[in-house]
């Protein structure tokens, strides 16, 4: 996919991984939607960003995914200003153990929202012209993760939806749908499990860095890159391996009945 004039929406864009697949893209020659709850935060990436690429590329839409009217309205906001759109990246994820029901909602509920409001606005079937979708999972979401088992729930439920859909979607759709299971970040989010104070979790986290590696944002950037970019793969799964870089995960041939029923 050529980026040059494509439009994007990417969601928990103003910090960490979402921030560097929306410098990604924009650098690529995308203008960008970035959707965040994180306002004062939001106000400095977009400056920023402005400042490299042009105030006519970029859109910050404060917006919390948890509520479906915010999020329709910045699919609704991202059409008006750009007039198109081509891609998606359902990214914003957190984990708190202390509310585990906000986990799933933000973590997968949020995603399977995001992505069905894409498919609706890309839709070939509806009169758009096709696109990607990528969504962000984890290492979290194909293995066992002590930490935090709801986070891994919501990881395991974004792995198994998007890889799901993808079945069907492209041929009814025109879209197609990703999914990158990154390891372990240098992010905002991982440095509050760095400073944990429970020295167990501390030594498992080492180890865990040390099976897994640490990975930077631009190389996760530049993995969602290659999902959006490689028209030849749907329904992919790309993983951070133990050798540190990202790797595709072969899933199981699967046989659909001749006319299955779609989304
Ligand atoms: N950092 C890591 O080691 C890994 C992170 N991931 C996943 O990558 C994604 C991004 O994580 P990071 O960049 O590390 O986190 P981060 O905390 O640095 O950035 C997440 C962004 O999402 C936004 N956000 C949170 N809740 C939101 C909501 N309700 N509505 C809108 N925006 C919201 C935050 O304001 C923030 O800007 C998440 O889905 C995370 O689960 C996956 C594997 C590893
Ligand atoms: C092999 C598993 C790799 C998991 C990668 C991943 O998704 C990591 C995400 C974590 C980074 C920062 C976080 O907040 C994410 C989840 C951490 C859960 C543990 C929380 C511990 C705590 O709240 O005290």
């Amino acid at each position: 996919m050529e980026l040059q004039g494509k439009v994007a929406l990417v969601t928990g864009a103003v910090q960490g991984i979402g921030k560097a697949i929306a410098e990604i893209l924009l650098k690529n020659g995308a203008k960008v939607s970035l959707l965040d709850i994180n306002v004062p935060t939001g106000e400095v990436t977009k400056a920023a960003f402005e400042q490299i690429y042009g105030a006519e590329n970029i859109l910050f839409l404060p917006c919390d995914v948890t509520s479906e009217n915010q999020l329709k309205d910045c699919f609704c906001k991202t059409l008006e200003k750009f007039q198109r759109l081509d891609i998606v990246c359902n990214n914003a994820g957190i984990s708190d153990r202390e509310n585990w029901e906000k986990c799933l909602s933000v973590n997968l509920v949020s995603v399977i929202k995001g992505t069905y409001l894409g498919i609706q606005h890309m839709s070939k079937e509806t009169g758009g012209k096709g696109g990607v979708i990528v969504n962000i999972a984890s290492m979290a979401g194909l293995i066992p993760f002590y930490l935090d088992p709801v986070y891994a729930a919501s990881k395991y439920g974004v792995v198994g939806f998007t890889t799901s859909l993808s079945l069907t979607c492209l041929e009814k759709h025109g879209v197609r749908l990703q999914v990158l299971c990154p390891g372990f970040v240098d992010t905002p989010l991982l440095r509050g499990l760095k400073s944990e104070k429970a020295s167990e979790q501390k030594e498992w986290f080492k180890k865990m860095v040390a099976r897994f590696g640490l990975q930077t944002t631009s190389q996760i950037a530049e993995g969602f890159l290659q999902l959006v970019m490689d028209h030849t793969r749907n329904g992919s799964l790309l993983k951070a391996s133990e050798t540190g870089k990202l790797e595709y995960e072969d899933l199981p041939a699967l046989v659909l009945p001749e006319n299955p029923k779609s989304t």
